[in-house]
């Protein structure tokens, strides 16, 4: 058998364009439509995130009144994703959980014609759509929380701007503006990343034509992994299983020793440090500051260094992000869903260009599989020996 050139992982391959943003390892930067996620997350609200990323602009104060107001008008939960929600067992992974919330609203949006013919919708139809599911994401994710910790679901307040308004609805209770703010940095950070594995999903099924809902079911199953989203939960149970900072040399030899994965570090792209850590890092300062948590700033401080000095690997984003979110008061089990619920702008940013550029994606694959044989006794008919004699390249 001929070696064939295989790109494992797709690493390395560059399989299309993307205005929507550019992650430069070199550089160690991430640009958003242009701009730097840092001065992005310094000075904006995520809805003008949001905003920048859907229409390649940052919004004017009218725009972002705007789309303000279409946020607020969709964040309530529908009684049928309620209910769908309330059928799933409590011990269903929240992952689980938001992925059947987003078919239900998929399934019962009755825009365009029902027919798949139609099913990529127009672009119209799937900005629409987009701001429909990132208004209704928040209350989503908070009512599954709730509802794991036997608590009433609370109604969204219209005087709340997004962030302020997802912490109300989780905990109840106002937010106070440095935990608001935190949050809201981590919803910008997170919002996109190029070509990464749930964006490229979505971007897959979207090249069949099919629907935004869809891509972005798709999507969600392939950020549930912990080599990608499911990495902000990983590091919490790590942390957990660590419990200290004086017992972190001791875990991270048997670890290492056991060759396990250390959850929240290393990237596929960026080698010598995730751009958004900083940030992150900055934002998860000022909530151990606010808490009063020296302990979680020893324990990450401490794993940080021994690991990077024992194997060179950097942290991503999820290693702050984690920590960060339980100071909140989230559930470890929900942190991934928070990912969703900001990854979603980046998503249906890459579906809409996907869609307005769209070929089908259809890579080739090299058969190392069993030679050529037969069903002892097979005669094969007409139609099969036509077939052998138009022989296309094997995939
Ligand atoms: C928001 C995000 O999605 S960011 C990513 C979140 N994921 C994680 O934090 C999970 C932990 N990290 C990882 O598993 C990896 O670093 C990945 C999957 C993110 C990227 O990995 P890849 O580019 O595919 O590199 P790969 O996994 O092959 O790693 C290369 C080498 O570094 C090692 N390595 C990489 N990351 C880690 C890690 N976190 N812990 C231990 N070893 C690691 C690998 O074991 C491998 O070693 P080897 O060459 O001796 O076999
Ligand atoms: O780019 C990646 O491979 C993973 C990542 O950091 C992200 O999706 O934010």
């Amino acid at each position: 058998m001929a070696e064939a050139d295989i790109k494992k992982g797709l690493a390395g391959v560059v399989v299309d364009y993307t205005a929507v943003s550019k992650v430069n390892p070199e550089t160690n930067s991430l640009l958003y439509r242009g701009y730097p996620v840092q001065e992005l997350a310094a000075t904006q609200p995520f809805e003008a995130v949001a905003y920048l990323l859907w229409h390649g602009e940052l919004p004017t104060d009218e725009q972002l009144a705007e789309l303000r107001a279409e946020e607020r008008r969709h964040r309530a939960l529908a009684d049928n994703v309620r209910a769908a929600i309330d059928l799933l067992p409590l011990d269903a992974h929240p992952m689980d959980e938001v992925r059947t919330a987003v078919s239900v609203i998929g399934a019962s949006d009755n825009s365009g014609s029902g027919s798949v013919l139609d099913a990529a919708g127009s672009p119209e139809e799937n900005l629409e759509r987009s701001i429909r599911l990132y208004a209704a994401l928040p209350s989503i994710v908070a009512y599954g929380q709730r509802r794991r910790r036997g608590q009433e679901i609370v109604e969204p307040r219209d005087d709340l701007d997004y962030s302020a308004n997802f912490l109300w609805m989780t905990f109840g209770e106002e937010a106070d503006e440095v935990v608001v703010d935190a949050f809201n940095r981590s919803m910008i950070l997170y919002a996109e990343h190029s070509f990464n594995a749930s964006t490229f999903t979505a971007r897959v099924i979207t090249s069949t034509l099919s629907d935004l809902y869809s891509a972005v079911v798709g999507a969600i199953g392939a950020l549930k992994g912990p080599l990608h989203g499911g990495a902000n939960e990983a590091v919490l149970h790590i942390m957990s299983e660590i419990g200290s900072a004086d017992n972190v040399v001791p875990w991270l030899d048997q670890a290492l020793a056991e060759k396990r994965k250390i959850m929240g570090f290393g990237h596929r792209v960026y080698k010598r440090g995730d751009s958004r850590v900083p940030t992150m890092k900055a934002a998860l300062d000022t909530l151990i500051e606010h808490y009063d948590r020296p302990d979680v700033a020893e324990l990450y401080a401490k794993l940080e260094s021994e690991f990077v000095s024992r194997k060179g690997i950097y942290p991503n984003l999820d290693y702050p992000s984690g920590p960060a979110y339980n100071l909140i008061g989230f559930d470890t089990l929900t942190f991934t869903p928070l990912f969703i619920a900001s990854r979603v702008t980046g998503w249906t940013a890459h579906i809409m260009e996907q869609t307005a550029s769209n070929a089908l994606i259809r890579p080739l694959s090299a058969y190392n599989g069993a030679d050529e044989r037969h069903i002892e006794g097979y005669v094969p008919d007409a139609a099969e020996l036509e077939a052998q004699e138009r022989p296309e390249e094997s995939a």
